[in-house]
């Protein structure tokens, strides 16, 4: 067999581990409360999407919105990672888009049930290429922007994230075993608003990467 590439982390079928309300003023935007811990949630590997391949607007949703996040690839395995060594679980970064079916998540939120077919569904989770470690030396201070059709909606800092990196390493690893080809999304900036069918994404972190992804209507 031969070795996996870690460049290609989302061919591996790892786990996608979801951080929410991890920016104030996109708590705030959505009348969520501050959180006092890291509020959590998955997706499936099946939610990955490079570019080249449409995101799709699923049947049952009238509102998807975009959240454009800092991603966290891992590079070493572990369980329990203190927070002074979580920085060497880190193989490098992605660019991602936590695609979420807004009108459902509310749904969901007033019935008290999880978030999964808001979240979780096929496509809800496009990614760039993989960002080697080194290109991004500080976790907690780099810039985010989204734009659909040329029109900027979001653009933040991961210096306003409430939990840091090594913080949410170690806080996940506590109770899932973090592996290999995992990915870690960290929450999204305010600025997320509704996309519909034919619309154009870009984002960008700084000038270290940027991606571009089509909007298209699920036809069955
Ligand atoms: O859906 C939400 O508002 C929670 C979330 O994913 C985020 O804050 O990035
Ligand atoms: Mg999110």
């Amino acid at each position: 067999m031969t070795a996996r590439n870690i460049s290609r982390f989302w061919e591996w079928g790892r786990k996608i581990i979801c951080v929410g309300r991890n920016y104030a003023d996109h708590a705030k935007e959505l009348k969520n409360a501050i959180p006092k811990e890291p509020v959590l949630f998955l997706k499936p590997p099946t939610a990955y999407v490079r570019e080249g391949s449409p995101i799709l607007v699923p049947l049952y949703t009238t509102n998807l919105h975009h959240e454009v996040e800092l991603g966290v690839v891992i590079g070493k395995g572990g369980t329990a990672i203190p927070q002074s060594a979580a920085m060497e679980h880190v193989a490098g970064y992605a660019l991602c888009l936590d695609m979420t079916a807004r009108d459902i998540q509310d749904e969901c939120k007033s019935k008290g049930l999880p978030w999964t077919m808001a979240k979780a569904f096929n496509t809800s989770c496009p990614v760039s290429e993989f960002i080697p470690k080194e290109r991004i030396p500080d976790p907690a201070k780099v810039s985010l922007w989204l734009k659909v059709n040329n029109q900027l909606r979001q653009s933040g800092c991961t210096s306003q994230m409430i939990f840091s990196v090594p913080y949410l390493i170690s806080y996940i690893s506590d109770f899932i075993t973090l592996e290999e080809g995992d990915l870690i999304l960290t929450g999204t900036p305010k600025g997320v608003s509704a996309v519909q069918e034919h619309d154009e994404l870009q984002a960008g972190i700084e000038d270290i990467v940027t991606m571009s992804f089509t909007v298209d209507r699920q036809d069955h």
